[in-house]
């Protein structure tokens, strides 16, 4: 994939600082040798090797023994140059394969998946990132047992927090990652499944208040723990999906990124600044659940748009905008069931434009739609709340007129006919002309024996001629 920008040689020097820089972040809160609460820089790869591919590796290896060496001088290992580049090399080379090969998979996944299917993306994040940090832990414990800077004891305790530390890391980490990409790399947009990274609805304060409260209730939850010493205590975090949630729902996808990422990060530092040793398992599944969670918000408010673009599709002609003809014929048995309950006539118009297929013919079908359009809108300017305006299909539409009996039914006829005569097939000269068809509808008819019995009178109304109106009255059928 290429960045947008000309610079787009920078990404690699960058990716090495960021990458470098959170690791030093996450150094300074270990709460256990080689065990940190989270590990963000693990995050980061995953979207490295999602957006810029394979060639981000020599950069994450070149991180890699970079770490590798800061390992040795801040644990006093004092292992030899040569041992140390070959456990930063194997370091480097199992965490690539294992998120370089779990970001394969999400690419194809996702490529795959359209904007409904949101959740699915999100199921396959999940688990990817589930399956590749536990890969990247087991290696990653090996190799440094291989070095010799890991004993057997201390591999067989360490797996499992940096197992659980780094998927964290990339739970939190990776989308908001991706976010901050999607500005220099466009493609991104479409892989995160129709949520708009971009936008921010609420007041910038608005959004902080909230955050801070969050951070505030999870401080408290912290402190109270460390206090009372009781892991029941520390259970309470797990409450604070309520605020995230709250956030999920109110703010833009990559606010709510980065509310996580931020309340990560307070939940981390509190962690190391009162040696929570014992809670830190709670601690960092409790980021992980909250995150899984967050993640199935935000699908939420697409899934709301995609349902009503849905129904809006099947209740609606696309062109036109007026009722499907199934939903006409719905709406009208419903609206015929009122009007019959109060004594109330009802009439039927069908109406058909003339030589429709002419002006297809001469000037295109994209002009022909435009004359549909125009029709729809002429037409809807005359109606009342109750009416119900439909297209059969083609250049033919209905319109059901509850209240109105065939003496005003054939005016309002009347009234739409020398009306479309007046509008020009749009960029010519041409006029339309439509023929009608219009049945007062019986008290003990269906609003399909209606429709047969109008379609009849409008073929009338063609034979004779055509710009007319066919109703049993003019007809005298
Ligand atoms: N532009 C456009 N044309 C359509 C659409 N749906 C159907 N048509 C065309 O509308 C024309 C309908 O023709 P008919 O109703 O059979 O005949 P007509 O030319 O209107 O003649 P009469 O009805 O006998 O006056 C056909 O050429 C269809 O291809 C549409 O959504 N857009």
């Amino acid at each position: 994939m290429q960045a947008s920008e000309s610079h787009a040689w920078l990404r690699y020097p960058l990716l090495a600082l960021a990458w470098l820089a959170l690791w030093r972040l996450s150094a300074l809160m270990q709460y256990a040798p080689h065990a940190s609460l989270w590990f963000p820089p693990a995050g980061l790869t995953f979207a490295a090797l999602l957006v810029i591919g394979w060639r981000a590796i020599p950069v994450l290896m070149i991180c890699a023994v970079t770490v590798t060496f800061w390992v040795d001088r801040m644990y006093q290992s004092h292992a030899s140059i040569h041992d140390l580049l070959l456990t930063g090399l194997v370091f480097g080379a199992v965490h690539c394969l294992s998120y370089g090969l779990g970001a394969g998979i999400l690419r194809r996944i996702v490529r795959r998946r359209t904007m409904a299917s949101l959740p699915a993306i999100i199921t396959a994040f999940l688990v990817v990132v589930c399956l590749s940090s536990l890969c990247a832990a087991l290696s990653g414990v090996q190799s440094l047992q291989v070095a010799g800077i890991l004993d057997d004891q201390g591999a067989t305790g360490l797996w499992l927090p940096w197992w659980i530390g780094d998927m964290a890391g990339t739970m939190v980490l990776a989308p908001l990652f991706l976010g901050l990409l999607s500005r220099g790399y466009p493609e991104i947009t479409s892989w995160l499944g129709g949520l708009d990274f971009q936008g921010h609805a609420h007041p910038v304060g608005t959004y902080l208040s909230k955050l801070l409260l969050s951070v505030f209730l999870l401080s408290l939850v912290m402190l109270l723990a460390a206090h009372f010493k009781r892991q029941e205590i520390a259970f309470g975090v797990f409450f604070l999906i309520v605020p995230q949630m709250w956030i999920v729902y109110t703010e833009s996808p990559f606010r709510s990124a980065l509310s996580l990422a931020m309340f990560s990060t307070a939940m981390a530092i509190w962690m190391a600044a009162l040696h929570l040793v014992e809670q830190a398992l709670v601690y960092q599944f409790a980021i992980c659940v909250i995150a899984a969670s967050a993640y199935f918000g935000l699908a939420v408010p697409v899934l709301v748009a995609s349902n009503k673009q849905l129904s809006e599709m099947a209740f609606n002609d696309s062109l036109t905008k007026v009722a499907s003809k199934h939903h006409f014929f719905e709406r009208s048995e419903h609206t015929l069931t009122d009007t019959r309950r109060y004594g109330l006539p009802a009439s039927l118009i069908l109406l058909d434009i003339d030589r429709f297929k002419d002006i297809n013919d001469s000037f295109g079908h994209a002009v022909g739609d435009q004359a549909l359009v125009r029709l729809a809108m002429t037409v809807k300017m005359q109606l009342r709340q109750s009416d119900v305006f439909g297209r059969f299909g083609g250049d033919e539409f209905m319109l059901l007129l509850p209240g109105t009996n065939l003496g005003h039914a054939l005016s309002m006829a009347e009234r739409l006919r020398r009306l479309l005569h007046d509008i020009a097939v749009p960029g010519t000269d041409r006029h339309l002309t439509a023929s009608f068809g219009v049945v007062a509808i019986d008290p003990e008819e269906t609003i399909m024996q209606a429709f047969k019995r109008a379609d009849q009178l409008l073929l009338d109304a063609k034979r004779n001629g055509r710009n007319s109106i066919g109703s049993i009255e003019k007809t005298g059928s």
